[in-house]
């Protein structure tokens, strides 16, 4: 991407917390590192419409979600956002494709840009396919996870430490899996991390916030 991809200033204010965050990068893959509270899921938050910033403005790959000044607030299921939490947060009541398919619904059907067999070929999830989710492995969890963010057909991929429920083995294997997403959706992301060593493998760009 030429132009600016992330440009956030905002100011972000929940309960006795407040922080400035300014990030501009022309860079389509960048990683937000910090201590732990130094407001990583916070900024998440706000990019993707669940937490208004106190002022600001967010504008991710030339559209413009959120501008305190001119008034824009955009609501949260027109941002297009994949968002992809910590501890993946499946369905339990739904098997692996089912929670699959209930990101691919409404808006995401008629625009269709990531097709179904293509994102379980991508990142290896057919053999799950038929299975609940209380018995996958975190990385598997994880996946299918990414998955679901990418059939609702996002623009914009938020990814909130999304190694951090692995251990070191399991690290490894989910690793090369947010490359290949990284690579081939050709998606503005953002990488969320307590751990710089593991963003230089997947960011092009590192900020430190806090
Ligand atoms: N719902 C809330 N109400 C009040 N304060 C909150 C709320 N959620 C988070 N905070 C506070 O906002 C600050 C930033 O939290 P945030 O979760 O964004 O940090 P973080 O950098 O993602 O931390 P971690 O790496 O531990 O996940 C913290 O001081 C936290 O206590």
């Amino acid at each position: 991407m030429n132009a600016t991809t992330f440009l956030l200033d905002l100011e972000l204010r929940r309960g006795g917390f407040a922080r400035r965050i300014e990030i501009r990068s022309d860079r389509r893959v960048i990683a937000v590192i910090g201590e732990s509270g130094a407001g990583k899921t916070s900024l998440l938050h706000a990019i993707a419409g669940l937490l208004r910033p106190a002022r600001g403005r967010i504008e991710i790959a030339g559209q413009c979600l959120f501008d305190s000044a001119a008034r824009i607030d955009l609501p949260a299921h027109r941002r297009r956002i994949g968002y992809v939490f910590q501890d993946a947060r499946l369905f339990p009541h739904l098997d692996v494709r089912r929670n699959l398919l209930y990101g691919w619904r409404g808006e995401a059907r008629r625009e269709t840009r990531f097709e179904f067999d293509a994102i379980v070929e991508l990142l290896g999830i057919g053999a799950l396919l038929g299975r609940g989710t209380a018995g996958l492995s975190g990385g598997e969890t994880q996946r299918v996870a990414l998955g679901r963010a990418l059939l609702s057909q996002p623009r914009i991929l938020l990814l909130d430490e999304p190694l951090s429920m692995l251990d070191m083995d399991r690290r490894d294997e989910l690793l090369p899996y947010l490359q290949r997403v990284r690579d081939e959706t050709a998606l503005p992301m953002i990488y969320v991390s307590h751990y710089p060593e593991e963003v230089r493998r997947i960011a092009e760009e590192t900020h430190r916030i806090g």
